[in-house]
């Protein structure tokens, strides 16, 4: 962690693009940071529980939509006895200058890494209109478009930066102003 210099939370609705422009990031910095997603150890631990094949939850196989509703009620009962308790775990292995964090859903989630990171910290929010969301493959699916884990940061109005990723062209223009706005 002594090396950590920045921290980049970034959130979005699904499909809106976050695995993409995180790891657009991270190729452009390399080794000097790292990818962190707190869904990490929600799904290690839940894997853990079930006995279930982890690699098969990590992937984007049947799996994970079938087991995605019931794990996000259970780390919502661990969150409401320990908001931070996903958040630490993800950190655990953080150690590069310039910490990516590419699944950000809740304002207790910011609180967090505000809390414990002060001024390392920076928010970006992701945004693509529902129409291209689809053309990515999201369709709505209740109980889990419908929840806070997607729901309760649409309010959330403090970004850093917000940028709109509906196109490449869109996609280039954002990281040059992530680029300059967090100076790497
Ligand atoms: N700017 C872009 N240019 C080209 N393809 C993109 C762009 N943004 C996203 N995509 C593609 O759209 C799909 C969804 O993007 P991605 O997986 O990054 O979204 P996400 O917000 O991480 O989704 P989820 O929350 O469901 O994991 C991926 O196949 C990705 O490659």
């Amino acid at each position: 962690m002594e090396n950590v210099k920045k921290i980049i939370l970034i959130s979005g609705k699904r499909k809106s693009g976050k695995d993409h422009i995180s790891a657009t990031l991270q190729n452009i910095v390399r080794d000097r940071s790292q990818i962190v997603r707190i869904s990490e150890p929600i799904k290690t631990e839940w894997a853990k529980r079930l006995n279930l094949n982890l690699n098969e939850l990590l992937s984007d196989g049947p799996y994970k939509e079938k087991y995605r509703k019931d794990m996000i009620e259970w780390s919502e009962d661990v969150r409401a006895k320990d908001y931070g308790y996903f958040c630490r775990a993800a950190m655990l292995h953080a150690h590069t200058e310039i910490i990516i964090v590419s699944d950000i859903r809740r304002k207790t989630d910011i609180k967090y890494f505000l809390e414990t990171y002060g001024t390392l910290v920076h928010t970006v929010r992701i945004m693509a209109k529902d129409e291209i969301r689809i053309e990515r493959g999201w369709h709505f699916t209740k109980g889990v478009d419908d929840v806070a884990s997607e729901c309760d940061l649409d309010d959330y109005t403090q970004w850093d930066i917000v940028l709109q990723n509906n196109y490449a062209e869109d996609s280039e223009a954002g990281i040059k102003a992530l680029r300059e706005k967090f100076e790497f």
